[in-house]
Parts: C-alpha cells; sequence; structure tokens
C-alpha cells in the first residue's frame, strides 16, 4: 500500500498523504491486471502533461502581470489648444518632483510672456504712419488677439501723447527679450541663433478680409488628411519654439513684426539647465540670514523686470492706453501667458512662480515632447504601469509629425478650445480656429489606424468661452449654424459637445468605439486633476481589456 502511494506520488509529481481523501480514492484497486496497470500508468502520465503545461501558463501570466505595462497617451489638437498645459497637469499629479524641479526655470518663460504682452501694448499704441495698414496687426497676430468686429474707426489713428516717454522707458525690456531667447537657447547651437532671426513670411501669407471671421476660405496648406497619412516617417527631434513678434534694434515698436516665432531647441533642456541654474543660487539656510539668491546676480533679468515694473503698471493702468486697445479690439486678457495683472508679484526680486504661473506660461512647442511616469502598482498590475505621454506642436506646419506615433498609441486625448469661435489661425489668418478644430477632429476621429484608439476628447477653455459669451460676443456671427439659439453657455457649450460627439459617430470606422467628452479649463488644477484620472483609470481598465494591453 505504501509502494503503491508513493509510486502514485512519483507518477503524478504530488506528493498527498494518507489522510488525503483524494489520493484514497486515487488508489489503484488491489487486484489490477497488469492492463489496467498500463492504461492507469499512460492516464496518469497524460494528466501529469496537462498538468505540468497548465502550471507553466500560469506562471507565464504571473510573470506577463509582474512585467511592467506601458501606456502611450497622445495629445492632439491646434496650437494654443492646451496640450502642453494637460501635460504640465499630468506632471504636477504624477511627477510633482520634476515639476517642481522645473519651476523656477518657467520664471525666465513668464518673464518673456510679460515682455511680449508690453510690446504688443507699445505696437497698438504706436501713432500710425503714411500707408500703415492697421489690420496688418490683426492678419498676423496669434489667436491671444481677439477680434470682434469690423475695422476700428478713423477716429482711433491720433497720437497718444505718452507714447514716446513709455517707448523710451520700456526699450529696455526689448533688449531684455533677446536676452531671454538667448538664455531659453542653446548659445552653441548655430541653428538656434539663426531661428532666432525667422526670415518673414512664415505667418503672414494670405490676406485678411476685413471683418470677414465668419465667412472663412478655405485653408491652403496640405489638406489634414494629408497631413495625417498612414505613412510612418522617422520620428522628429523634439524642439520647442517661443512665439512672438521677431527681435530688432529699430526704434519703432510698429516696425516689430508680431506673429513671427522664435525657435527654442528642445535639445538644449532648457528647463534643467535653468532649474538647476537656479537651485544652486536658493537661499542656503531658511533659519540664517545667509541667503544668496538669483536675485544677487546683478545679470539676472529680476533686475530690469523689477526697474520697469512701475512702468508697465502705469502703462496697462493708463486710460487712454485701455481705451486705444479697446478701440484695436484687443483682449490681451484672453491671450496665452497674461501676466499683466500681476506685474508687481511676477517681477518681485525673490519671485517664485506658482503651479497657476506654470500652468500659465506659454510655450509653443514644435516637434514631439515625451514625458514618462511611473504608476504605483497594484493587485491588476504587480509590475506597474508606465506611462508615456507624447506632446506634439499644434501648429499647421507641425502636423505631420503626429502620424509616426499612430502606430501603437493606447489612447489619444484630444483638445478642442471651444472658447476660439471668433478667432484665426495664426499660421493662417483666413481659417477659423473653430473650424480648424472641427476638421482635425474628423480627421483623427476617421484614421483608420486609431480605429481601436480610445479617444476622450476635451472641449477646453470653458472659462473664457463662459466670459466671451457673457461679454456679448455671439456664436451665430461666426457660426452661421447655430442660428437663433440662445447664447449662454449651457447652450453653447451643450451645442459642441453634440457637434463634436454626433462627427465621432458618424466618421468613426469602428461603430464599438465611445467617444468621451469632458469640458475643461485645463489650466484649472483641481478641476483637470480630478478629469485626469478618471481619464487615466478608464485608459487603464476600460477599453484596454478589450486591446492588445491587457
Ligand atoms: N484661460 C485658459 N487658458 C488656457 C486653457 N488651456 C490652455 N490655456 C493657455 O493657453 C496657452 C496655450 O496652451 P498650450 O498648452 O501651450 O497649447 P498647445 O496646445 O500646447 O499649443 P502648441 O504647443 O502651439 O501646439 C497657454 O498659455 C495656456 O496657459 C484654458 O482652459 N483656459
Ligand atoms: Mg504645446
Amino acid at each position: 500500500m505504501d509502494r503503491h502511494i508513493a509510486q502514485l506520488a512519483s507518477t503524478t509529481g504530488r506528493r498527498r498523504s494518507l489522510s488525503d481523501p483524494l489520493a484514497v480514492a486515487l488508489q489503484p484497486p488491489p487486484n489490477e491486471s497488469p492492463e489496467q496497470r498500463q492504461t492507469r500508468l499512460q492516464a496518469e502520465e497524460d494528466a501529469k502533461r496537462r498538468s505540468d503545461r497548465i502550471d507553466r501558463m500560469l506562471k507565464e501570466s504571473q510573470k506577463e502581470q509582474q512585467r511592467k505595462k506601458i501606456v502611450k497617451v497622445l495629445l492632439l489638437g491646434q496650437s494654443e489648444s492646451g496640450k502642453s498645459t494637460t501635460l504640465k497637469q499630468f506632471m504636477l499629479l504624477h511627477s510633482p518632483v520634476k515639476f517642481n524641479a522645473e519651476r523656477l526655470a518657467w520664471r525666465f518663460v513668464i518673464y518673456l510672456n510679460l515682455v511680449r504682452s508690453i510690446r504688443r501694448i507699445l505696437e497698438a499704441i504706436a501713432p500710425e504712419q503714411d500707408g500703415d495698414d492697421t489690420d496688418d496687426l490683426d492678419s498676423t497676430e496669434t489667436a491671444s488677439i481677439v477680434v470682434i468686429g469690423g475695422r476700428p474707426s478713423s477716429a482711433v489713428s491720433g497720437w497718444i501723447t505718452a507714447y514716446d516717454s513709455y517707448r523710451r522707458r520700456l526699450a529696455p525690456l526689448l533688449d531684455l527679450e533677446q536676452r531671454l531667447i538667448q538664455l531659453l537657447s542653446d548659445p552653441e547651437d548655430n541653428e538656434e541663433r539663426e531661428a532666432t532671426h525667422l526670415p518673414r513670411g512664415q505667418s503672414s501669407q494670405g490676406s485678411y478680409a476685413s471683418g470677414g471671421y465668419a465667412a472663412v476660405s478655405p485653408p491652403t496648406s496640405p489638406p489634414l488628411s494629408a497631413s495625417l497619412s498612414t505613412s510612418l516617417p522617422a520620428r522628429p527631434t523634439p524642439r520647442i519654439t517661443i512665439p512672438h513678434g521677431s527681435y530688432t534694434s529699430h526704434p519703432s515698436p510698429v516696425a516689430l513684426s508680431p506673429g513671427h516665432e522664435v525657435a527654442i531647441h528642445q535639445r538644449s533642456n532648457w528647463k534643467k539647465a535653468l532649474g538647476v541654474m537656479s537651485r544652486n543660487q536658493s537661499p542656503k539656510s531658511a533659519h540664517t540670514n545667509e541667503i544668496h539668491g538669483w536675485w544677487e546676480d546683478p545679470h539676472d533679468p529680476v533686475h530690469l523686470m523689477n526697474r520697469c515694473a512701475p512702468t508697465m503698471t502705469e502703462l496697462w493702468r493708463d486710460p487712454k492706453v485701455l481705451q486705444r486697445l479697446a478701440e484695436r479690439r484687443l483682449r490681451l486678457e484672453e491671450s496665452s501667458g497674461f501676466y499683466l495683472n500681476e506685474i508687481d508679484r511676477v517681477t518681485a526680486k525673490m519671485y517664485f512662480p506658482t503651479d497657476a504661473d506654470v500652468l500659465k506660461a506659454r510655450l509653443k512647442t514644435t516637434g514631439v515632447v515625451e514625458h514618462s511616469f511611473a504608476l504605483a502598482k497594484n493587485s491588476e498590475f504587480r509590475g506597474g504601469v508606465e506611462w508615456k505621454i507624447y506632446d506634439v506642436g499644434g501648429a499647421r506646419p507641425q502636423r505631420q509629425a503626429w502620424a509616426p506615433y499612430f502606430d501603437d498609441v493606447n489612447a489619444i486625448i484630444f483638445l478642442a478650445p471651444i472658447s476660439s469661435f471668433d478667432q484665426v489661425l495664426a499660421e493662417d489668418p483666413r481659417v477659423n480656429r473653430l473650424d480648424d478644430s472641427l476638421q482635425l477632429w474628423q480627421a483623427v476621429v476617421t484614421n483608420p489606424l486609431l480605429q481601436k484608439v480610445n479617444i476622450i476628447l476635451f472641449l477646453n477653455k470653458c472659462d473664457l468661452l463662459k466670459r466671451k459669451l457673457e461679454s456679448g460676443v455671439r456664436l451665430n456671427h461666426y457660426m452661421t449654424s447655430y442660428r437663433d439659439r440662445p447664447n449662454d453657455y449651457e447652450t453653447v457649450s451643450n451645442y459642441f459637445r453634440l457637434k463634436f460627439g454626433a462627427m465621432h459617430h458618424s466618421y468613426t470606422p469602428n461603430k464599438a468605439r465611445e467617444c468621451y467628452i469632458h469640458f475643461t479649463c485645463v489650466t484649472d488644477t483641481r478641476n483637470t486633476q480630478t478629469i485626469i484620472s478618471s481619464v487615466r483609470d478608464f485608459i487603464l481598465t476600460g477599453n484596454l481589456r478589450s486591446s492588445s494591453l491587457m
């Protein structure tokens, strides 16, 4: 009996004691014939093989579970739609240490954004010269200038007496602008210096029909389907550009052409370099008087910013200037990188950018920027999950860089800034921004390469939409299909949700795919982080079960 049990254990590979009822049940009959024994041993061998195979599969699956999952998310949308801001929110939530390490580097971008606003005001209040076409400013300007009517009246073309004084007192800021660009660029990089003197014409092509923002001509750039072609060229080197007027030492700000762009290579790792530089100069001890900071470096831009702060404030509060801005329909409050209401705080010697400041800072992306972070291990993914978020440049010339990322992406977050219904593209002033967003959305949801990819739509800049509607700007002036529906935020935002949702429904090649739509203001951290958490969980545990991830 003992021998028989030992034999059973050796053939099945499992030891069972006599008290094991299963082992007792499996004992061979006492009067087993040699044929019966042969059949039994054969059956046991087959069972062992099956059992071993199951063990192997279980081990494999365990290993698979312990391996790190990689989730790839692509942020898409036109320029200034809020992609990089969404990426910053992901960093704030999941890589706060990195976000903090880079915080000080954003100080320079914030200065640059502020200087750019000052330049725009100076350009707007400059006396008009003979043959000066006031529409030139609008036609080459980015979406941050909001045009809400027709041409300015001829009554506004008078001199502003204080203009000369402002121009003289603020002239050093225009020099600083150039210095900031150099700070943010790699000084060794020849291409960089070239790029800071971009030739005219990139953004000034096309003509502007006065007051004609509602009736938008078809775009001249390649069709979206072509720019989102399914061919997969090599992935480009990431770069970042700062949009602003090209620098010139010409004494008249009117001659400074807005809308031109300055290229900053991300290769130079400006955030890290400047962040480290600033950290080295941070207070040595909070408990002693031994404080050394960037503000002690006489060459730091903070000094000039600080010295010019009273004049900047005076300019921004001057009723004549404000009147002139209103006449020229410049709504700087709604523009990217707006810090004019916080001049004193932002130019203070020991200024340390807050989360909100960093989220508001505007740097145009060119190429593709990747950010990775790991999610904590959980019961489902014991190896943890690595997220890779790709932030692309949204301007038209940048869009051909998107396609190489389509083949292995798990989810797309598409941003459509719905406040932009009365704005035009910086790269083609004949194209209405909302029309462009809708065309882009259609191209993305139609793309067969993306048919299994989860799509989440952020109808973004809801705060600006609300403000704009409340200030009396009417949607049906720009979108005739809106007809005479109420012009309030609830009705308008719901209209956009239905419009974008219906487009997905009609054009998606995968009718089973659902499109998740959120109303967002991605500069609002609390609201966005709640949305990001739910989007993250949805991507991870939702549809990915049916895709390759799980
Ligand atoms: N008020 C407001 N500002 C926003 C919102 N989303 C983004 N912004 C601002 O809009 C500007 C442009 O945002 P970005 O995130 O740089 O836009 P982007 O899509 O990355 O643009 P490109 O890099 O040119 O493709 C930034 O100054 C943001 O702070 C929003 O919901 N509300
Ligand atoms: Mg960007």
